[in-house]
């Protein structure tokens, strides 16, 4: 394809994610496969560039949004004038045969008028959500929600567990590709590309998964050993009980549970890859009142629950942009009353002495510091314990927290270059 006709694409996909939007109906992902499905002419080249272009857009939507009074062809423009100058975009908007229309006297003015009073659009976010956000990030609001509407970093976890991390190491560098160790876990390695990696043989062999540093840090301070009984109650596809499983050496058990189907049958097949045998995984839907039976056999007998709870996904924007636009307050209030249901729950499963983690990928306090202080007034055998308890292995630097509450970990990407992570170790009293 050529230029005009990618942006021109990009506008097409675009128009489908504002209504999508509004109807809260498919994300971009899906949208953008559907688009190409039907067309093969499309190289690979092709739909990185309008990928990469619709996701730019995304991430600018609010102060697009706002500037151009929601019209997309405005928006895809000041999008491109950002990078391109006005010769570049007479060019682009050509009028040709698959390109857009050429730009009229009024969306020229409309360019050069928006450029005059460029406000901070790199701050772009939900004005309801300012509040939260200010709490969270106080005096580095700006440096964090500009590094939030950036792009994360590939990410993944060495399976200790396997023991091979040098195997791994010697593959990328043999790849050409360029990685970082993670800063707080010392399983992570941070890469800048997005390769893929479902051919290679390290994955195959299960000695790497993709997943956030502060994900794999959460799980450290989870404080699992060989022997334990764990307990996943939102497992999802399992990235956090796979990373509990590389710390146990296949001594103990786990048990994964979650209420959607489609994203628990991805972990059998990558705790084979990882060669997890301790694992359980099992539907607990609540159709049928199933979940009260499935679960009733392990009530106080847990010596770690995990609960990586649903939750508003604020600290992942920077994976996820669109669905800062896709949150709403009823939305934010249901996530509330699950969360707080989950913490209940998922009390009962711990033994005396016994600890459960609560996480969040959420950067606010409704979702992080408000639940653990209702659940500790109202569970007088829980207590906090601190993060900074937990052995972080050796010659780890010290991990400074953004939260309120000194015993809970609060990660951010400006503070800790890792998306936005809230981590809460409660102990049940023995
Ligand atoms: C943050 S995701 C978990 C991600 C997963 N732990 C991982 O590391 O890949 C939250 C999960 O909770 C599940 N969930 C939502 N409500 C639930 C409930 N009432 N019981 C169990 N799982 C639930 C969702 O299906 C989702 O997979």
């Amino acid at each position: 394809m050529i230029e005009p006709a990618r942006i021109q694409a990009a506008l097409d996909i675009l128009e489908q994610v504002a209504d999508s939007l509004s109807a809260d109906g498919a994300s971009a992902d899906v949208l953008i496969r559907k688009y190409f499905r039907t067309r093969r002419y499309a190289g690979s080249r092709d739909r990185r560039a309008v990928t990469a272009l619709v996701y730019q857009v995304i991430r600018n939507w609010g102060y697009l949004c706002e500037q151009a009074a929601g019209d997309m062809r405005r928006m895809l423009l000041l999008n491109l004038s950002e990078t391109q100058d006005s010769e570049s975009l007479e060019a682009l908007f050509n009028g040709a045969d698959h390109a857009p229309d050429v730009l009229s006297d009024e969306e020229r003015a409309f360019v050069l008028e928006a450029h005059e009073k460029l406000p901070h659009h790199d701050l772009n976010y939900p004005l309801w959500l300012e509040d939260r956000l200010k709490m969270r990030f106080g005096d580095n609001f700006s440096d964090e929600l500009a590094r939030l509407n950036g792009r994360a970093p590939f990410e993944l976890r060495v399976n200790a567990g396997k023991g091979e991390g040098d195997k791994v190491e010697a593959f990328l560098k043999s790849e050409g590709l360029a990685f970082e160790k993670g800063k707080w876990a010392d399983t992570a390695l941070i890469l800048d590309e997005n390769p893929r990696i479902d051919a290679w043989e390290i994955y195959q062999d299960g000695l790497i998964e993709v997943q956030d540093e502060a994900a794999q840090l959460a799980v450290r301070l989870a404080d699992i050993k060989p022997g334990q009984q764990v307990m996943d109650l939102c497992a999802g596809a399992g990235g956090k009980t796979l990373a509990a499983a590389a710390l146990m050496d296949n001594k103990g058990q786990i048990y994964a549970f979650d209420n959607n189907k489609y994203r628990l049958k991805d972990l059998k097949p990558r705790a084979k890859r990882a060669d997890a045998r301790i694992l359980q995984a099992h539907l607990i839907d609540t159709a049928g009142g199933k979940r009260k039976s499935i679960l009733a056999e392990h009530e106080a007998r847990m010596d770690r629950v995990m609960l990586d709870v649903p939750c508003s996904g604020s600290g992942v924007w920077r994976r996820n942009p669109e669905s800062k636009w896709r949150l709403t307050e009823e939305k934010l209030t249901q996530y509330c009353r699950i969360q707080k249901n989950l913490l209940t729950e998922g009390w009962g499963f711990v033994k005396p002495g016994g600890r459960m983690i609560y996480m969040t990928c959420s950067l606010f306090v409704d979702e992080n510091e408000h639940q653990i202080e209702t659940f500790l007034a109202e569970q007088k055998d829980a207590k906090l314990v601190s993060y900074r308890s937990i052995d972080q292995g050796e010659g780890a630097p010290e991990l400074k927290s953004l939260s309120t509450l000194p015993e809970c970990l609060a990660l951010s990407p400006y503070s800790h270059g890792t998306d936005g992570f809230f981590v809460a170790i409660l102990e049940k009293s023995a």
